[in-house]
């Protein structure tokens, strides 16, 4: 007996599955408990529209399938509402899934939808605009850009790696205005990474020991840089500390928490928002305390 009534968000093209099959099973899993409306993405319309028409129909759940672009854009429009976001993930880093303890593969992640538990999460807005993961600016910013289709095909989430690498010879440092609670420090960065939830493999935004998704604020990596050594030196203390889920102390990386910053470089940076390239610096990002809930699996 159908109970529940959701509207499933789906990305034909997210990931390097098969469609149809993925889309089969999912329908299998959830349909004897939950009544689905599916609604495909497009690429000329948002999938915050799909949600936003989902919510005025008065669906008990909204679930997006896809990469982080698809779910990201899904949350945008449940931000405030008391609706949770079910996600079953089927892009490449799925790094929204991974920070959240979601389970990355089809079955678990229907499972976590049928049986998990809500859970109210943070989320920020970045010039206004909803951000649920990170804004990169700088470094990150390049490796998003260089990590294209063709790329994350070939070499699937190793794609970031691979450009995040080859973008590193490139990188000029910058000048960077931080500014929050009215104070203004400058300092020079190639990368300045500000999170509100991120899995331990995006190693730019680790802050002081892991982000923490529903603490009221965002997590801020700075890469400052001295000398190209020194940056080898702080990235790969960066990697080692994502790795062991500790803290990099290298005196090129500098971590800070704030429930709000503006970001000025000079000259400007590309701005990566929850892995789309949107825009150049300046920024103002802010968090949203407790303003989305999501399904996650039970402890
Ligand atoms: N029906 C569609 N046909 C072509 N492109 C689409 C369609 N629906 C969505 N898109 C595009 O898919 C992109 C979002 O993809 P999404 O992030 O969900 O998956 P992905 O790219 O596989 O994931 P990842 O970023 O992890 O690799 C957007 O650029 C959007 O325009």
């Amino acid at each position: 007996m159908s109970t529940r009534s959701a509207c499933l968000i789906f990305n034909p093209c997210s990931g390097k599955g098969n469609p149809e099959a993925e889309l089969k099973q999912i329908f299998s899993l959830l349909e004897p408990e939950i009544k689905l409306d599916i609604r495909y993405t497009k690429p000329d319309l948002e999938p915050s529209q799909l949600a936003h028409e989902a919510v005025a129909r008065g669906v008990d759940l909204v679930i997006a399938s896809g990469g982080d672009g698809t779910v990201s854009a899904v949350a945008e429009a449940l931000i405030t509402t008391e609706i949770p976001l079910g996600v079953i993930p089927r892009g490449t880093a799925n790094a929204f899934a991974v920070a959240l303890g979601i389970p990355t593969n089809i079955p678990d992640a229907c499972q976590t939808i049928l049986h998990g538990l809500i859970r109210a999460i943070d989320g920020a807005t970045c010039n206004g605009k909803p951000c649920i993961l990170l804004t990169g600016v700088g470094w990150e910013a390049e490796t998003v850009e260089q990590a294209d289709r063709e790329a994350k095909n070939w070499f699937g989430a190793m794609a970031y790696l691979v450009a995040g690498i080859e973008k590193l010879w490139d990188m000029q440092s910058f000048q960077v205005e931080l500014e929050m609670d009215g104070e203004i420090s400058t300092l020079r960065a190639i990368a300045v990474t500000i999170a509100n939830a991120a899995p331990p493999t995006s190693v730019l935004a680790q802050g002081p020991g892991g982000v923490i998704p529903d603490d009221g604020l965002l997590d801020v990596t700075i890469l400052s840089t001295q000398t190209e050594m020194s940056t080898l030196g702080a990235v790969s203390s960066l990697m080692t500390g994502a790795l062991r889920g500790v803290a990099s102390q290298h005196n090129d990386v500098l971590y800070l928490r704030t429930n709000r910053i503006k970001v000025t470089t000079n000259p400007p940076q590309k701005v990566t928002v929850d892995g789309e390239i949107r825009g150049t610096t300046p920024i103002e990002m802010e968090c949203v305390p407790l303003s989305l809930n999501v399904m996650v699996p039970e402890i």
